[in-house]
């Protein structure tokens, strides 16, 4: 088994704040996921989304599944992903979150290197950033159980696991305004991203 070849990408949300479909965004007639995907393809062999829309995508680039557990929010789409994974540890971001950095994803590579965890992510202040991160094939189990007691939070999830966490001063040496880990909740967000990018 690979050790770090899949990527997953999470496409199963409601897109409430947003008010429409974040995973069709386009961006110069580009959909914005497929420039995730494209970047994502750099450093994995095998991409799966996980997506409520399987209709949506051509298939034959990529991996298309849909939530095994549906309507529980990332954890869901963390689930079905890992199951299909073909990797060890598989990274994991969503589809809202266009500034994709290689440098950071080779650096948490190294970091994990040969140990045995359940994952790593990064630190933020007292908190932790869920995605721009990489879990395991063996919580699979976890989730479930997790999602089984109604408890939907990645958070706590991660608390229970054996996570290898990223120091926030660390992270921020790869992007230093935080980019990296920014996703397009609502439109303002949007068009914030879409001036930053003109
Ligand atoms: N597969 C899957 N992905 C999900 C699910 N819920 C959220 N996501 C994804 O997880 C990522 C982060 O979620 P949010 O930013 O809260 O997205 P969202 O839930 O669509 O948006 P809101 O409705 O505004 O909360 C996004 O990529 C979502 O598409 C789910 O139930 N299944
Ligand atoms: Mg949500």
């Amino acid at each position: 088994m690979k050790s770090f070849g899949t990527a997953i990408i999470l496409a199963g949300g409601k897109s409430s704040r947003m008010g429409f479909d974040k995973q069709f965004i386009e961006v110069n007639q580009d959909r914005l996921m497929d420039i995730v995907i494209n970047k994502l393809k750099k450093e994995f062999k095998e991409i799966i989304i996980v997506t409520n829309k399987p209709e949506g995508y051509y298939k034959n680039q990529y991996i298309v599944t849909k939530d095994i557990i549906e309507g529980k929010g990332p954890l869901s789409g963390i689930h079905a992903g890992l199951k299909l994974s073909s990797s060890r540890y598989a990274f994991v971001v969503a589809c809202d979150m266009p500034h994709i950095n290689l440098d950071y994803i080779r650096y948490m590579k190294e970091f994990i290197g040969n140990e045995n965890i359940d994952g790593s992510v990064t630190k933020y202040g007292e908190l932790v950033e869920p995605f721009n991160g990489f879990y395991s094939k063996g919580i699979i189990e976890n989730i479930e159980k997790h999602l089984l007691n109604q408890r939907r939070s990645i958070n706590s999830l991660l608390k229970e696991l054996n996570i290898k966490y990223v120091e926030e001063s660390k992270a921020r040496e790869f992007s230093p305004n935080w980019d990296m880990f920014i996703n397009l909740n609502t439109q303002e967000d949007l068009i914030g991203y879409l001036k930053k990018i003109d």
